[in-house]
C-alpha cells in the first residue's frame, strides 16, 4: 500500500509497545490515517488480533514473564492471518537475545525492523552499538540480506541508509536526515508504520513504501525546522499531509534495487 491506500483502508495496528514511546507511536499511526491500539494483556489478545490488520511486537522494555506473552501473541496473529512485525530493541543485550531467540523458535515473525546493529545480530555479524543505538559501521546491504536468509523474515534495516531485503530482493534508500536520529521513538514509530503499510500484503515494496514515506516526511520537516523538539512535531505534521504522488517520485529518484 501507499499512504493514500493506508488513509482509505485505515488499518488497525495493534502494538505490543514498550513503556517509553507509545504516545509518539500512537500519534504517528493516527496522523498517517491508520488506527493505533496498544495492549500487553494476554487475556485480550484473541479479541484484539481479531479486529487488528497488523500486529507489531516491540521488545524495548520486555520483562521475563512477558516472553511467553509475545510468543502467544505472534502465534494468534499467525493463526488469524495477520502480519507480525518485530522491533527487537537492543537485541544484542543477553536477556533480550534470549527472549528473541525463543520468539523466533516458538512463535512467528513476518518482518523484522531494526537499526543496523540490531539487524546485524540476526545476521551474526559484529556491529557496534550503545544500548538502543547503532554506533558502528558495516556493509548494511549484506547484513540485511544475511539476516533475511537466517530468519526467513523480510528485513527492514533503518539508518542513514535504509535497506529492505527478503534475502533475494533488496532495495536501499540512502538519504541522510540527521534529525531523525535525535528523537527517541522514531524507530518504534517506523515499525508500527510498516504494520499499517503491509496490512493487506507483506511485500518488500510495501515495506519500502512505508520507509520512504517516513524518510520523506523527515526530509520535508528539516526544510522547515532545524531543532529536535520542533522537528518531532513537524514530522507528525508532514506525515499528516504527505501525498502518495510525492512519495512515489522520491522512490523513483532515490530507491536503488540490488537484485
Ligand atoms: N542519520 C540518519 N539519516 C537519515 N535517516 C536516519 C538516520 N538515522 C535514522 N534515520 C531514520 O530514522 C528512523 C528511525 O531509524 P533508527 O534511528 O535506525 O531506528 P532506532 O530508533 O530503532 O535506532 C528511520 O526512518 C531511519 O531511516
Ligand atoms: C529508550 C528506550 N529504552 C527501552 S525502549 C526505548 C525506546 C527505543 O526507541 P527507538 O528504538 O525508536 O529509538
Ligand atoms: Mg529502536
Amino acid at each position: 500500500m501507499n499512504v493514500a491506500d493506508v488513509r482509505k483502508k485505515s488499518p488497525l495496528v495493534l502494538t505490543y509497545a514498550n513503556f517509553v514511546t507509545p504516545q509518539f507511536v500512537a500519534n504517528t499511526i493516527n496522523v498517517i490515517g491508520a488506527s493505533p491500539l496498544m495492549s500487553r494483556e494476554p487475556k485480550e489478545f484473541e479479541d484484539l488480533v481479531a479486529i487488528a490488520d497488523a500486529v507489531v511486537i516491540n521488545t524495548g522494555t520486555l520483562q521475563e514473564k512477558e516472553i511467553n506473552h509475545i510468543i502467544q501473541l505472534s502465534q494468534i496473529a499467525y493463526d488469524m492471518g495477520k502480519p507480525v512485525i518485530l522491533d527487537p530493541v537492543a537485541v544484542s543485550v543477553p536477556f533480550r537475545a534470549n527472549a528473541i531467540t525463543q520468539l523466533l523458535k516458538n512463535g512467528h515473525v513476518d518482518i523484522i525492523r531494526g537499526n543496523a546493529a540490531e539487524i546485524a545480530w540476526f545476521a551474526q555479524v559484529t556491529f557496534d552499538s550503545q544500548g538502543i543505538d547503532a554506533t558502528g559501521d558495516g556493509d548494511v546491504v549484506k547484513i540485511a540480506q544475511k539476516a533475511a536468509q537466517a530468519t526467513g523474515a523480510i528485513i527492514a534495516l533503518s539508518g542513514t541508509c535504509d535497506v529492505v531485503s527478503d534475502g533475494q530482493h533488496t532495495q536501499t534508500l540512502d538519504v541522510n536526515i540527521q534529525l531523525l536520529s535525535t528523537i527517541v521513538g522514531t524507530g518504534d514509530a517506523l515499525s508500527s508504520t510498516i504494520g499499517a503499510f503491509v496490512a493487506t500484503d507483506v511485500t518488500v515494496e510495501n515495506v519500502v513504501s512505508a520507509m520512504a514515506t517516513f524518510k520523506l516526511a523527515g526530509q520535508k520537516a528539516t526544510n522547515i525546522v532545524q531543532t529536535p523538539g520542533n522537528f518531532s512535531g513537524q514530522l507528525l505534521d508532514q506525515l499528516f499531509v504527505i501525498k502518495a504522488t510525492e512519495v512515489q517520485q522520491f522512490i523513483n529518484e532515490s530507491v536503488k534495487k540490488h537484485d
